[in-house]
């Protein structure tokens, strides 16, 4: 079974103009899709080094009112030109009108699909990026989701669903606390702790089909060919102990870990 290897190497800050050449050359190229809820506060690290940046619907609203607070000391428009989304996408039922206006005007692409109401935002930037990227090497390219957690509970479903329909792209759901990535069964998974910026709280979890084994290492209460299944044990509170986890398991998981105050 071929091995998937997995670093949060984007949430490590700039260093010197030395150590960020290393961190670029050692870390997948993303695309970033920013939600409509609370941008966390490393937004303008993971939009610096983005491919394309996203704007789901009101996640413009979100950049247009809190980018510049992020950056209290500096003018806000001029703050709100420097991150100008290359693309909003959605059914544009949660943008404002002066916020639409304001980036159309700068030349982000505006894509309405108001028609579709079957798939949620999330989906339709998902698919979108896909689109544009088709020759992309999957293994080395990524989406980052800001806003996908720790808001209202349909929505989060939603993000949830979203990681199992688009189950051969990576993804990785984002919020201040925690992020979460799908492992998909048909590898075994190396997860590289990045300690300065992550852990130790983390959380193995079954959604959509039980699992009947899976194997970890690293961990403070590995699995040893157990048995997952909502409704008997899902790990949760678990803590990693090693700076590599391992993952191996017939069921497709969910990962997720915490991550530091940045
Ligand atoms: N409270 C939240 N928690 C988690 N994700 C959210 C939340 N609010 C929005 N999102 C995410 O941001 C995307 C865009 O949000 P937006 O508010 O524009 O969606 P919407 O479809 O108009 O929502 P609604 O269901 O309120 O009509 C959603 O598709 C969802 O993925
Ligand atoms: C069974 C079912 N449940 C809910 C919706 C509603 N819905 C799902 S995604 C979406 C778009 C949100 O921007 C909307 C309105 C549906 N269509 N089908």
């Amino acid at each position: 079974m071929e091995l998937m290897i997995h670093s949060s190497s984007f949430l490590l800050p700039n260093t010197t103009a030395g150590e960020e050449e290393d961190n670029r050359r050692h870390s997948p190229t993303y695309a970033l899709v920013l939600l409509n809820q609370r941008l966390p506060k490393f937004t303008p690290l993971l939009w610096q080094h983005a491919r394309v940046r996203v704007c789901a619907d009101g996640g413009a609203n979100r950049v247009y009112d809190e980018m510049p607070l992020l950056f209290p000391h500096e003018d806000a428009a001029h703050v709100r030109r420097r991150f100008k989304p290359d693309v909003i996408k959605g059914d544009m039922d949660s943008i404002r009108s002066e916020v639409l206006s304001f980036y159309s005007e700068l030349g982000t692409d505006v894509v309405d699909e108001s028609d579709d109401q079957d798939t949620t935002d999330l989906h339709k930037c998902i698919a979108y990026i896909n689109g544009v990227m088709p020759n992309v090497d999957k293994s080395s390219f990524c989406i980052l989701v800001t806003g996908a957690l720790g808001g209202r509970f349909d929505h989060e479903a939603g993000n949830l669903n979203v990681l199992h329909r688009f189950s051969t792209t990576r993804i990785t759901l984002l919020s201040d606390e925690c992020l979460i990535y799908l492992l998909p069964k048909t590898h075994r998974h190396e997860i590289h702790v990045n300690s300065s910026a992550e852990g130790p709280h983390c959380g193995l979890v079954p959604m959509g089909m039980p699992s009947g084994r899976t194997t970890t290492t690293g961990l403070q209460w590995d699995l040893n060919d157990a048995e997952m299944r909502f409704g008997g044990l899902v790990s949760t509170s678990n803590i990693v102990k090693a700076e590599r986890v391992t993952v191996e398991s017939d069921a497709d998981l969910l990962w997720t870990i915490s991550i530091k105050k940045f």
